[in-house]
């Protein structure tokens, strides 16, 4: 009998975002990619744009992994689960207003403070703080946003509990993730949630504000929205899913 060879399911993609301005900069942005698209009824914190779910999963690493563990749960195959919002940028690796695409996604305090200084979970022997992404598709990213006029790197983005606030912590996090570019609060949690169930992460950050002594003032988030949105304009065809 002939083996009936079925079609690849159709792959969806996952964005969580923090909070629901950044989601809805990534569905405005979104709908400029795929103009043939609706974005589909409002279901609670969730949107649908084409192949697109995108969710406000709220603000830290824990709600980002709850969150995105219960839309992968409710939601249809997915390829990639994608982590996007604002960031903080690393002085000298990455300026406000660019964007940074993960080479690789670090939960930087998750570990234990010793004599000998910080230790991660990775040398106590106890997990991995880190959850690698594919770094020609994270290359690639960036690399099509520069085509497009912007300033983007990939490079490790660092998840934290805890806004970076003073030039000494980002000077440690630097000495724990060297080449780190941005730091933001949900990537680990949506990625591992996402490699849980076997499915590829990204993470994606506008960058609002400089990682170091805490000015306010100084953050642009209507500028990092800007570039998010113009992020999400792009990455379908990255990503060749509409
Ligand atoms: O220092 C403050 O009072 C302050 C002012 C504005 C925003 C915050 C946040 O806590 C935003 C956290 C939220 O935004 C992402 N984000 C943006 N910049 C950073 C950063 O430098 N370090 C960590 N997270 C950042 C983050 O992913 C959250 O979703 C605080």
């Amino acid at each position: 009998m002939k083996k009936r060879i079925l079609p690849d399911p159709p792959a969806y993609v996952l964005i969580v975002a923090a909070v629901e301005a950044e989601r809805d900069a990534v569905v405005r942005g979104l709908m400029k990619a795929c103009p043939e698209e609706s974005c589909g009824e409002a279901e609670g914190p969730l949107r649908r744009v084409g192949r697109y779910i995108v969710v406000a999963g709220g603000v830290g690493p824990a709600a980002a992994a709850a969150s995105t563990a219960l839309a992968i749960a409710g939601g249809p195959p997915l390829r990639y689960v994608v982590s996007a919002g604002i960031g903080g940028g690393f002085p000298g690796a990455a300026p406000v207003g660019s964007v940074v695409v993960a080479t690789e996604i670090v939960c930087a305090d998750l570990g234990a403070e010793t004599a000998q200084g910080f230790a991660s979970v990775d040398e106590l022997g106890f997990g991995s703080w880190r959850v690698k992404t594919d770094r020609e598709v994270a290359e690639a990213l960036a690399e099509a946003l520069r085509q497009a006029g912007m300033a983007a790197t990939a490079a490790p983005v660092l998840t934290l509990s805890t806004v970076t606030g003073s030039g000494e912590t980002a000077a440690e996090l630097l000495r724990r993730v060297p080449g780190a570019a941005a730091e933001a609060m949900e990537g680990y949690g949506a990625a591992l949630a996402a490699s849980m169930h076997g499915i590829e992460a990204m993470e994606v950050r506008a960058l609002s504000n400089a990682v170091g002594p805490r000015d306010r003032d100084a953050w642009r988030i209507g500028d990092a929205l800007a570039a998010l949105e113009r992020t999400a304009a792009i990455l379908p065809e990255v990503l060749n899913i509409r």
